[in-house]
């Protein structure tokens, strides 16, 4: 076990929408760098699990600490500079982003607030667009006139531009069509590597969990149920939940052939 002290910490974590809790004991530790994959069937908890980390939804119970602070009840002061440091980026790739702004509004001003929390930034808008391969030309647009998949590439654009010592992306590239994903998930690779950014990925990709993380947690019944590198986890499945993952990926477990293709 690493003594590195962790940067995002759950501890405990019970939460859902009113009715039977949807995460209920959920730990789990987070250090500089890491990058860590989230794994479950669909409407198991991920997005959740992503909400409650990133300060988005109050757990019922248990806590959140990101860099020792609570997140979710930060003190307003703080709250500019948690957020430059913790960044999320939702499933839709909207949330948060005013549709009327032009992409480079947008960039514009996730620089402006990364420098304003006094994170170093290289206020480069081209290289960030370049990161999630946009083309320049699109600086122009109002983001509601963009595609699911251009739009979660902004998303995730935004996010990097503030260097944040820990991304959360859930499910970030599924409108992204399969030839330049690989691409994008590459370029991201670097930048995150290059930064020493932490990401915590939501996915039933398993191929861009395979190229993004180096470790997977399987979430199911509420909790973590094992934990470990993708490929191993699904060689060596120790839960009906993970063994139902990997049989939908059959080349996987003999081999990993399906994430090399
Ligand atoms: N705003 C909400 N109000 C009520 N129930 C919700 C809400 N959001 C999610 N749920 C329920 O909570 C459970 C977990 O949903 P969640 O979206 O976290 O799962 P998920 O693992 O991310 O699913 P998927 O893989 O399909 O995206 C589901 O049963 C879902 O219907």
């Amino acid at each position: 076990m690493s003594s590195t002290p962790a940067v995002l910490q759950a501890t405990d974590v019970w939460a859902g929408y009113g009715g039977p809790p949807v995460l209920a004991g959920v730990d789990l530790t987070l250090r500089p760098g890491d990058a860590v994959g989230l794994v479950g069937r669909s409407g198991v908890g991920k997005s959740t699990l992503v909400e409650v980390l990133g300060g988005g939804l109050r757990p019922g119970r248990g806590h959140v600490t990101f860099a020792g602070i609570p997140v979710g009840r930060t003190p307003m002061r703080h709250r500019k500079a948690v957020r430059a440091r913790l960044r999320t980026v939702h499933q839709n790739g909207l949330a948060g982003i005013d549709p009327d702004r032009s992409v480079e509004q947008t960039m514009n001003d996730a620089f402006g607030e990364a420098r304003k929390a006094g994170r170093s930034t290289n206020h480069d808008v081209e290289a960030a667009l370049g990161v999630v391969g946009l083309p320049v030309r699109f600086v122009t647009r109002r983001v509601g006139s963009l595609s699911g998949g251009e739009r979660q590439r902004v998303a995730i654009a935004r996010a990097l531009a503030a260097r944040p010592d820990l991304l959360l992306l859930d499910e970030p590239l599924t409108a992204v069509d399969a030839g330049m994903r690989d691409e994008v998930v590459a370029d991201i690779r670097a930048l995150v590597h290059a930064e020493g950014i932490g990401l915590l990925v939501a996915s039933h990709d398993l191929r861009l969990l395979d190229r993004l993380t180096t470790h997977v947690h399987v979430l199911a019944d509420g909790t973590l149920i094992e934990s470990g590198p993708l490929r191993d986890v699904l060689r060596d499945p120790q839960h009906a939940h993970t063994r139902e993952l990997a049989d939908a990926l059959p080349d996987a477990v003999a081999g990993s052939r399906a994430l090399d293709a």
